[in-house]
């Protein structure tokens, strides 16, 4: 008799490819244990396109498992420790990686790039093995460089598709509709607004100009509302004073973001996210902008909103520092497989 696991993982057996119809998704968590993977992992347990939760981490899983596993949702939860991250991917729909250091106070998210771009290579290294069809969101800093950096890992093993490769920036998606809904006194669910660039400082790009409800005000409204949007991570590591980076609110905005790719995977049309790909981008080889998303991860790049004079000239500001991001993450990629592969013919 054949005892499958999860149900998600025998439709995929019995009829691979068969999933764009079924709303039985397996999704893997990477560093579940941390400020951001435990609340993630809360909220996708009660997600109802999910059937599996998977959930890693270097440290404390077991114990994170256990908690999950008390709570009556019909999603069933595994633990992988470190060195089974393959056994977690293996046949996911959807991985997403809340993995690595946070800031202190006083850093920037470049500054963070050493200590997690190792991350970035692991992960789409065990991605290539076990998954990958997967669509594979990242959630760890420098969100600028790490996705190039697994988009090169990916390639190396045949299996990039940049419909399928995401930085999330849901985040400042979020904050924007928030800090609006604020200063205009209305439901921030009821603000739409585009985020545009990258995810760190002056390459996060609000679209005022393209705000559902339009609104009028004077263009140093504007300047702050930008400025805030843009130093707002840095508000709560202060705020936090070296206890870490915003964890809830993160956990909330890739929550939704996971669950857009879901819908996008059931075949539910005209689901619409921002997001850092590499797939169609305008400007740099990787840029955020709005998606639309379907059981292909990316379906179309909806491409740069229409810019007014302000939002322009802050596009321009931003680009050598986003493109200076880009290549750091291609370089150290191609040069940590470079060394990888010596170190390998070496021990032959
Ligand atoms: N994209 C965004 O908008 C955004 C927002 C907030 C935080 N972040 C980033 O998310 C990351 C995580 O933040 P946090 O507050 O949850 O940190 P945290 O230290 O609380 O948790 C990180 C977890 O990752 C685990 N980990 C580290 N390396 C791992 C590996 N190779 N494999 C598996 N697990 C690993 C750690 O054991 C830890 O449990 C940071 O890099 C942070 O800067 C990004
Ligand atoms: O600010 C950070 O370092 C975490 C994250 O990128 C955020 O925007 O909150």
């Amino acid at each position: 008799m054949l005892v499958c696991r999860s149900k998600g993982l025998l439709q995929r057996l019995l009829s691979p490819g068969s999933n764009t119809s079924s709303r039985d998704y397996k999704v893997a968590v990477v560093g579940a244990s941390g400020g951001i993977g435990q609340p993630l992992s809360l909220l996708l347990k009660q997600n109802s396109l999910v059937s599996e939760l998977s959930i890693h981490d270097m440290r404390n899983i077991k114990g994170v498992e256990a908690d999950l596993s008390h709570i009556c949702t019909s999603v069933q939860t595994n633990a992988y420790e470190d060195q089974q991250l393959e056994d977690c991917l293996a046949a996911a729909d959807v991985v997403v990686v809340p993995a690595g250091l946070p800031r202190k106070p006083g850093m920037t998210r470049d500054q963070l790039f050493e200590a997690n771009a190792g991350v970035a290579l692991r992960v789409a290294r065990a991605v290539s093995e076990s998954c990958p069809g997967a669509l594979l969101a990242f959630v760890t800093n420098p969100i600028n460089s790490i996705v190039p950096i697994a988009a090169e890992l990916l390639k190396s093993k045949n299996s990039y598709d940049p419909r399928r490769l995401f930085g999330i920036t849901t985040l400042d998606v979020v904050r924007a509709r928030t800090f609006v809904g604020d200063f205009l006194n209305v439901n921030p669910a009821k603000v739409d607004l585009p985020v545009i660039g990258g995810h760190a400082g002056k390459t996060i790009l609000p679209i005022f100009s393209q705000c559902c409800p339009s609104f009028q005000c004077q263009l140093e409204d504007i300047r702050r509302l930008t400025h805030r949007i843009q130093e707002a991570g840095t508000e709560v590591v202060n705020a936090k004073d070296g206890a870490g980076s915003a964890t809830l609110s993160m956990a909330y905005a890739a929550a939704r973001f996971v669950n857009s790719l879901l819908r996008g995977l059931s075949g539910e049309p005209d689901v619409m996210e921002c997001a850092y790909v590499g797939y169609k981008s305008p400007c740099l080889p990787f840029f955020a902008t709005p998606l639309m998303l379907s059981a292909k991860g990316v379906e179309q790049n909806l491409g740069l909103p229409h810019l007014d004079d302000f939002e322009r000239e802050s596009l321009e500001q931003m680009l050598p520092e986003l493109e200076q991001s880009i290549q750091k993450g291609v370089v150290y990629a191609k040069e940590k497989m470079e060394k990888e592969e010596c170190q390998q013919e070496c021990q032959k």
